[in-house]
């Protein structure tokens, strides 16, 4: 007897384009949304789109509630939860970077209330998924968490945004290619729950955004448009899969690695990027996709080594060396490189001299 079942949550809404800012508060009249709601926003995204979003509420007769997050910690997503109970909202809108936008998801997961997902930079492929990444003592936990209702994605405010964080979303595109490999490495070797669905349109992402890494330059909106259909495109593979899988190996685990050992140091996708280009490396050897990888980061002025990012050689080695234990997901790194192959990887792809 067939017994398998899934739910796959995707957003009803996905608007996108110039100026579309001004449209959240239809969204929400589309959604039958009632009540107040709550923003969840960080500093500048406050400044570029919360404000003036809350403006456009206040014209419409609804009062927001805005609670402004530094870090994505759980202690943020408690306070949210706490502003949200005082408050008496009804729904939550995120509005900011990949931080603002996880925070908002897992405070509505927890509240059982709907959320929108409005970002400010098209630095992360978490927009439309339904997992919340999280930083908790020694590990980084992957959540499940509520998807948005609707995503409003304005190209404007995207493109103004500074330029590294677009690259930064491109990288963490890019580094769909590694996570995949993991995936099918660990499906073979651990018997990991797989879908080829989710796996080839995360690969076809990372594809097409590669192949038209020509549009993909500072001042042009159309980088914009394509990156952030990109980003969610991604974050639709992680939402068939139920697991951020399709987009997160080992590269992502050198990343939230390097979160702990250098916190603030580059941005996610900049790091995850140079940690697709060693894993590809440990996958395929030195005639494989790793020079690919570095030649399309470095065609979208992503950084391609350690001292791009701002980290210092010996941090990466540590990173490399002790980053599987991050989580419990099986990846090329098995259960751990030594100091001599992490330096021999690192230097082979010039991400340390
Ligand atoms: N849930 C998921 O599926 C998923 C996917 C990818 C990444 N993530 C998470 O997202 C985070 C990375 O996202 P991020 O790189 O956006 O980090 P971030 O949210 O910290 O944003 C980076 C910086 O850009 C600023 N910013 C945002 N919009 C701006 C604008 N228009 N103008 C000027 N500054 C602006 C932010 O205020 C912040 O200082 C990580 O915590 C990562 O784990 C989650
Ligand atoms: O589950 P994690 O490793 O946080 O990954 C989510 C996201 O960063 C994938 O691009
Ligand atoms: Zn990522």
């Amino acid at each position: 007897m067939f017994e398998k079942s899934t739910w796959i949550r995707l957003p009803r809404n996905v608007v996108v384009g110039h100026g579309v800012r001004s449209e959240v508060v239809d969204v929400v009249d589309d959604l039958h949304l009632q009540g107040r709601p709550l923003f969840v926003t960080s500093p500048t995204p406050r400044e570029v789109a919360a404000d003036p979003i809350a403006a456009d509420f206040e014209a419409a007769g609804i009062e927001p509630a805005i609670v402004t997050i530094e870090k994505a910690t759980f202690d943020a997503v408690e306070r949210v939860i706490e502003v949200a109970e005082a408050e008496g909202v009804s729904y939550l809108v995120g509005i900011g970077g990949g931080k603002a936008i996880d925070i908002a998801k897992l405070a509505s997961h927890h509240l059982e209330m709907g959320f929108l997902s409005v970002p400010t930079a098209a630095s992360h492929d978490g927009i439309v998924s339904n997992r919340g990444s999280v930083p908790d003592g020694d590990s980084r936990h992957s959540v499940a968490a509520e998807p948005p209702l609707a995503v409003v994605a304005d190209t404007g405010i995207l493109a103004e945004a500074p330029w590294e964080l677009t690259t930064a979303g491109c990288a963490d595109i890019i580094s769909n290619y590694t996570a995949v490999m993991d995936w099918r490495l660990a499906q073979r070797l651990q018997d990991v729950e797989y879908s080829e669905y989710a796996a080839a349109l995360s690969e076809m992402t990372a594809e097409i955004l590669v192949d038209n890494a020509d549009l993909i330059r500072p001042g042009l909106e159309e980088s914009a448009w394509v990156v952030t259909k990109a980003l969610m495109s991604s974050g639709v593979a992680m939402s068939i899969a139920g697991s951020s899988r399709p987009a997160s190996g080992a590269e992502h685990l050198f990343s939230h690695q390097l979160d702990r050992l250098a916190p603030g140091a580059a941005l996610h996708g900049h790091q995850v990027g140079v940690g697709s280009i060693m894993t590809a490396y440990l996958h395929q050897g030195a005639d494989g996709i790793w020079r690919a990888i570095r030649d399309a980061l470095a065609s979208i002025d992503a950084p391609t080594t350690a001292a791009e990012l701002g980290i210092d050689d010996e941090t990466v080695i540590e990173a490399l060396t002790t980053c599987h234990e991050i989580r419990d997901r099986y990846t090329i790194l098995g259960s751990g490189m030594n100091e001599r192959a992490a330096r021999d990887v690192a230097t082979k792809t010039g991400v340390i001299d």
